[in-house]
């Protein structure tokens, strides 16, 4: 993992399409393991491929079953009828739970030499329940560091005649299965009590369930007692197909509950056996619409288009649990997700984690020991006004308007997945995205295409072409924002000579860039709480732009400025560096130009209506001068790229060129 590295997300506008799930991590490590412990051969179809999956492959091939991949996410798996060929390993299980605790009970029943360890966090999980309930059962294993926790040393063992064994269920359910799925290794009856109130019942739904199609039918007594009879084995079925990760369908479904939708998940539906397919139901308690077929699930936003908080006991869904508490950022009320104490032993403390995290994009939020409550950002509730978010409201601090920081996601997949939601409000950094590989490695590229962002369109020219007036007409007409973003280096250039900071001395213009406080209202522009007046459409004042433009800490400064102008509806921005460097996303990249004659007439009519004195040669000579410095810079350049559409408007009017864009616009629009 490389924590430097970080994802950027555009703020997003809506959410629609459909996504092929990829398979289900808690089916796949079942059901690898389940081939493995059967006699004969498993087709494994649709198999997840991931970090915590290949960790169980590589044990599985550590301890001598073979595993021929057959491409397209299919793989042969030949059993070893519960006896491992290979009697001494050591396995690395990262930090993959799912493999650790099976592979724990099936090798601590199985007669070898074995030792188990993963990452520091895997470490810091505990594993003391599993361990006594197996030593109950005459295991021989060890802790290699702390007590309670793995590392472990497996040893050959003369297994007890126990017919029954207990472990805690209000921990971890992972303890549980992983019993379950070894018990039969024993060949005679063997009935588990469960101690204390079993939490994550569906992931146990997921064990029988694959346990049965591999053979093996438990007995229960409710949530409480199971049995597994005398001469139980493990038989291949032959094919086995893994469904969709109905947890990895929530961050979608929620997409389209936010974003309007409709969005689809293809994989799992209402013949799944996961339990979290009943987000799907959870996020319908929202306000979300939601259909669901064999196979497939779709949600949309709720009919009057406004998530509504909820207070929910989690435990049947804690997961997916997680998905609701982003989800919460965009309903009114405040949200309180109880009967969630697993989360704090996860792949991290999933509750503080998350309140760290929504706390960044300004939520409200307050961490129980089993609970989280969130107020979301709702702008209505809040008058936000047009150019500050929720999030800033609540909270200046916010990591979206420090874009050195952002959304860290503490090596969790969930917590990656989860914040690319927050995108609706803002645009949003998540710190180290890989991490989500450990069950979903594509699931930043799959997010992209079921969701539009915030569309932007970029025009780009030199001095005096006229893309401010054809950029506000356009903003008028789609009714979107627009951004001068020539005022911002007019800005800092009147900052500057106001303060006294020379134009070439690039820290102090950097400084100056990043304090500046700037606000437009309609026609008017403040700076520092004073109305700026007609200096800033002087010669004095653009050349003077064009000098601190062409310093690269400058334009870093104002990077971050620019793009947070970009809010739904849509933005219209005007410069040199629009669709090259502040918006290289942008919807629809347009490079408007005119000769430098025309462009001379033009400012000169312009200067003269406004009163102000002007001589056409001199303001000819200032744009050459001008042109000359804006496209020979080394920072951002100005030039036309090779997907920005030429607009030369020396013989087009206003209106010509307002229509060029707004065709030009109809047809890229999302
Ligand atoms: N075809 C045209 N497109 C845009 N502006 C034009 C056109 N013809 C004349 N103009 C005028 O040119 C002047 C300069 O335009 P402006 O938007 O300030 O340019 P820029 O933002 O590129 O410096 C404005 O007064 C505008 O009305
Ligand atoms: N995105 C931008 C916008 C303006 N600049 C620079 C280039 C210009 O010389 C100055 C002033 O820009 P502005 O667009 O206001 O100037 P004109 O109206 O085109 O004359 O700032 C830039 O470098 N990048």
């Amino acid at each position: 993992m490389n924590p430097s590295e970080f994802i950027n997300l555009p703020p997003l506008l809506s959410a629609r399409g459909s996504v092929r799930l990829p398979g289900s991590k808690s089916i796949s490590n079942r059901v690898l393991l389940l081939a493995a412990l059967s006699g004969g051969t498993t087709i494994v179809r649709d198999l997840l491929r991931s970090d915590d999956t290949d960790r169980m492959l590589e044990g599985l091939q550590t301890l001598g079953v073979t595993v021929e991949s057959l491409g397209n996410n299919a793989y042969k798996v030949t059993g070893c009828g519960g006896d491992f060929p290979v009697k001494n390993a050591e396995l690395f299980l990262g930090n993959a739970g799912t493999a650790f605790r099976p592979l724990t009970a099936a090798l601590a029943l199985s007669g070898g030499s074995y030792t188990l360890s993963g990452v520091a966090r895997m470490h810091e999980r505990p594993i003391g329940d599993l361990v006594d309930a197996l030593r109950g059962l005459g295991a021989d294993i060890a802790y290699l560091a702390n007590d309670g926790f793995p590392p472990l040393q497996i040893k050959p063992a003369t297994l007890s005649g126990a017919a029954s064994v207990s472990v805690r269920g209000d921990v971890s359910s992972q303890f549980l299965t992983a019993l379950l799925m070894a018990l039969p290794l024993l060949g005679r009856t063997v009935t588990v009590e469960v101690i204390g109130e079993l939490i994550s019942k569906p992931y146990i739904e997921i064990t029988l369930a694959m346990m049965a199609r591999f053979g093996i039918v438990v007995l229960r007594d409710g949530w409480k007692s199971f049995t597994v009879a005398a001469g139980s084995r493990y038989v291949a079925p032959g094919e086995i197909y893994v469904e969709g990760d109905a947890s990895s369908a929530s961050y979608f479904l929620a997409a389209g509950a936010i974003g309007g939708g409709p969005v689809r998940v293809e994989g799992v539906g209402r013949g799944s056996i996961q339990g979290d397919v009943r987000f799907a139901g959870e996020l319908a308690k929202m306000g979300a619409q939601i259909e669901m077929g064999d196979n497939w699930i779709e949600a949309r936003a709720p009919v009057n288009g406004k998530l509504q908080a909820i207070d929910l006991d989690c435990n049947h869904i804690p997961d997916a649990a997680m998905t609701l508490a982003v989800a919460a950022l965009f309903a009114n009320g405040t949200t309180t997700l109880r009967n969630i104490a697993s989360w704090r032993v996860k792949e991290t403390d999933r509750i503080h984690a998350m309140a760290t995290e929504l706390r960044k994009v300004g939520a409200l939020v307050e961490e129980g020991a089993d609970y989280i409550r969130i107020t979301g950002l709702s702008s209505e509730e809040l008058g936000v006004s047009e150019n500050r978010s929720a999030a800033s409201i609540l909270n200046p601090q916010s990591s979206i308007l420090n874009p050195a920081a952002g959304i860290d996601t503490y090596d969790d997949h969930r917590m990656a997945m989860c914040f690319s939601l927050a995108a609706f409000g803002n645009a949003i950094r998540i710190n180290d995205p890989r991490c989500v590989a450990k069950t979903f490695p594509d699931y930043f590229t799959e997010f992209a295409k079921v969701t539009q962002s915030v569309p932007v369109i970029a025009i780009d020219g030199p001095s005096a072409s006229g893309k401010g007036t054809v950029a506000q007409r356009v903003a008028n007409e789609l009714g979107f924002h627009y951004l001068d973003s020539g005022a911002l280096y007019r800005l800092l250039a009147t900052a500057a000579m106001r303060d006294g900071v020379a134009l070439d001395d690039e820290v102090a213009l950097a400084g100056l860039a990043s304090r500046m406080d700037i606000v437009f209202k309609g026609e008017q522009i403040w700076l520092d709480g004073a109305p700026v007046g007609d200096e800033l459409r002087g010669e004095a004042c653009a050349a003077g732009a064009s000098k601190v433009a062409a310093l690269h800490q400058v334009r870093a400064a104002l990077l971050a400025k620019q793009r947070d102008f970009r809010k739904a509806p849509g933005l219209v921005t005007d410069g040199r560096d629009m669709g090259s460097v502040v918006f290289p996303d942008a919807t629809l990249k347009i490079f408007l130009t005119a000769s430098a004659q025309i462009r001379a007439e033009r400012r000169y009519k312009q200067l003269k209506e406004k009163g102000m004195d002007a001589k056409i040669a001199d303001l000819l000579q200032d744009i050459r001068a001008r042109d000359e410095r804006d496209t020979q810079r080394s920072a951002a350049p100005l030039q036309q790229y090779p997907d920005a559409s030429l607009l030369d408007t020396t013989t087009l009017d206003v209106d010509q060129a307002v229509k060029f864009v707004l065709n030009g616009y109809q047809c890229k629009a999302p």
